[in-house]
């Protein structure tokens, strides 16, 4: 059974809602078990609650950088801030340098989805600026690539891209992720834990 962590961090739920359906992807493929986190929250109450933000899901842990050690794959969900992921899971990573020191996530696979307010909002330079993080760790990034022919035919703006499944929150973030966008999600969890498993049995 491959293990995968989906860590993520979501303010408004859009994040949220792709993980789950990123986590059902995973899971349909028999062999493999995907487990929810979030990264702690790092702003004060006063600034969220001026933000709008909902109080955080109490079904979702909050990960540790010790939990990352024993998982086969990692898929980071990570919503954008100017052009780049959210402090809040660049934080978190930054609590990782043990794991670095020791190596312990080198060879894992890492894939990336992402959610931007708007179009050009920024959806892969985050996912292109989240690189970093895998490569210091040696970890082998699973980008998602046309994986679906739908892909070509869209018609209608849709999140995401071959680097990972994506969502648009619209400017006031009333827009929640479209059937095509949380199809993607599905698909980027089963291509993902497929790879994780491959690369698990060749490890054995
Ligand atoms: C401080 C801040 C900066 C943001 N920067 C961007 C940005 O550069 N591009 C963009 O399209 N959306 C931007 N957004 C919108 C967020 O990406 C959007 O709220 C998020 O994707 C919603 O995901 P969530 O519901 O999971 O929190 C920003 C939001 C905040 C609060």
């Amino acid at each position: 059974m491959a293990k995968i962590i989906i860590v993520y961090y979501s303010m408004y739920g859009h994040v949220k809602t792709m993980a789950q359906k990123v986590k059902e992807g995973v899971d349909s493929v028999g062999c493999a078990e995907a487990v929810l986190y979030q990264v702690p929250e790092t702003l004060p109450e006063e600034v969220l609650k001026k933000m709008g933000a909902p109080p955080k899901d109490a079904d979702v842990p909050v990960i540790k950088a010790s939990d990352l050690a024993d998982a086969d794959g990692i898929i980071f969900g990570i919503p954008t801030r100017f052009g780049m992921a959210a402090a809040q899971m660049k934080a978190f990573m930054d609590s990782t340098g043990g794991l670095w020191q020791g190596g312990k996530l080198a060879g894992k696979p890492a894939g990336i989805f992402f959610s931007t307010g708007t179009q050009g909002g920024g959806q892969e330079t985050t996912a292109m600026t989240w690189l970093t993080q895998l490569v210091h760790h040696g970890m082998v990034y699973v980008p998602t690539g046309y994986h679906t022919p739908k892909m070509f035919q869209v018609d209608t703006p849709e999140g995401g891209s071959p680097w990972g499944a994506g969502t648009f929150a619209g400017a006031d973030g009333s827009r929640m992720p479209s059937e095509f966008e949380l199809e993607r999600a599905k698909l980027q969890g089963e291509g993902f834990a497929k790879v994780a498993l491959a690369l698990k049995s060749a490890d054995a």
